[in-house]
């Protein structure tokens, strides 16, 4: 069978975080940065030991796991029951077996946070397609657990490349060649399945992260429901990569940890953030007959973006190699905020319209003194999009 793939974006959160997961409205947008999937169903001639094989490129790593073991795992008292228009959670009996068959892989221990990723590959793969032979690659230009929704990128390619796969999403409209836009309809499913996947590597997601990757564009996401919100100004970010490392699964939990030692504190601070995301929403959207000049849009825009950092550290999620980009960028008058889970990881700062490339060299110059990585992003691109052949 042809190659199929599929890409699906990160994101960045503009505004709420966290409080997203409590029922709070939040803002997010697609970025230009993307994980690519890959996926081959092989013959029995081509899978001698008829096995499914994932390798993931940028780690580095290689797996492969005979359908025969699957089979005991996934399917242990009848054929495959794999469902591709259903999608179910991953039960915690599920979960504990397939934590024991990852214990077989000998992941490198420096590597071990990948499990997860593992984890909901497995569930996706069986679910979707069964035990079927079949070789997966993923390449992607996301900083892995830095908040840029690296994990719902992961699972929403993952889903289109499997549902493609199987024949549920169509591919091939646009006559075999690139990369192809997918059918409302096909987009829910796929934004289905990713979430699925998030539930297993996030623990509890509120589904902004694969929502925004599978739909692209900016969103305003508040319990479930998906608002796409259109800025006729775009909204320039500079996104500074802390390097490091956290993990977005254990920082939901501390937030959640918190909300039960103070309810009615942290119920005024998630508050709090819903009415900053709503106001951030309807000021993106203005246009430029609300006789509203870009700067002093921009200079609101920052405002929200300052308190929410704020109310970020209420929730005990900052960290110190924050706080040293925001001081950093506050030298230039800038305003900056976490982004994604927090914790470390990646910071926004919103780059005003004036601001010269001059001085933003030097922001960039001073921010990378500091061993961070700096990337400019064009933000609210293409959601999920599909491809036959190799892409
Ligand atoms: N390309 C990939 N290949 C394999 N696993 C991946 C890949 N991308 C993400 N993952 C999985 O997702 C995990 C990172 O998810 P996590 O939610 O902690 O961070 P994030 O999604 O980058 O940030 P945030 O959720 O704050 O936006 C990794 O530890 C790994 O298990
Ligand atoms: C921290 C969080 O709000 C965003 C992570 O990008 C978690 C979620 O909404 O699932
Ligand atoms: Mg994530």
């Amino acid at each position: 069978m042809e190659v199929v793939g599929a890409r699906a974006p990160g994101k960045i959160i503009l505004a709420g975080e966290h409080a997203v997961v409590h029922g709070s409205a939040a803002v997010a947008a697609a970025i230009d940065l993307y994980t690519r999937c890959s996926l081959r169903l092989l013959t029995e001639d081509e899978s001698a030991s008829s096995a499914v094989e994932l390798e993931l490129r940028d780690p580095g790593l290689a797996f492969s796991w005979p359908c025969a073991r699957l089979r005991e795992v996934f399917f242990p008292t009848d054929s495959d029951s794999a469902a591709a228009g259903e999608p179910r959670p991953c039960s915690p009996d599920l979960l504990a077996a397939i934590a024991r068959l990852l214990e077989e892989q000998e992941i490198p221990e420096a590597k071990i946070w990948l499990s997860s990723g593992l984890s909901a590959f497995l569930f996706l793969y069986t679910s979707i397609l069964g035990c079927r032979a079949g070789k997966v690659t993923v390449s992607s230009d996301l900083p892995m657990g830095a908040g840029l929704g690296s994990s719902a990128a992961f699972c929403v390619s993952m889903s289109g490349a499997l549902l493609t796969a199987a024949g549920v999403v169509a591919v091939g409209g646009g006559g075999g060649k690139g990369w192809e836009l997918v059918r409302k309809d096909d987009l829910e499913l796929v934004n289905r399945w990713a979430f699925q996947g998030e539930k297993i590597i996030h623990g509890k997601p509120s589904g902004i992260d694969n929502s925004v990757s599978t739909f692209g564009s900016m969103i305003k996401f508040k319990k479930g429901e998906l608002t796409s919100l259109k800025s006729s100004n775009p909204v320039k970010m500079l996104i500074t990569d802390t390097r490091v490392g956290r993990n977005t699964k254990a920082l939901v939990a501390g937030v959640s940890e918190r909300s039960s030692r103070h309810p009615d504190a942290m119920a005024s601070v998630f508050h709090a953030v819903n009415s900053i995301s709503e106001e951030l929403s309807s000021i993106v959207e203005l246009t430029a007959n609300d006789e509203i000049a870009i700067t002093s849009r921009e200079e609101k825009l920052a405002e929200l973006m300052e308190m929410n950092q704020g109310l970020l550290q209420c929730m005990g999620v900052s960290h110190s190699s924050i706080e040293t980009v925001l001081r950093t960028t506050l030298k230039f008058n800038l305003v900056s905020k976490l982004t994604g889970a927090g914790g470390g990881g990646c910071v926004l700062t919103l780059i005003p319209t004036l601001l010269s490339n001059l001085v933003l060299d030097k922001v960039i110059a001073e921010l990378e003194s500091h061993s961070f990585r700096c990337f400019k992003v064009e933000v609210g691109g293409q959601g999920l999009q599909v491809c036959q052949g190799d892409c």
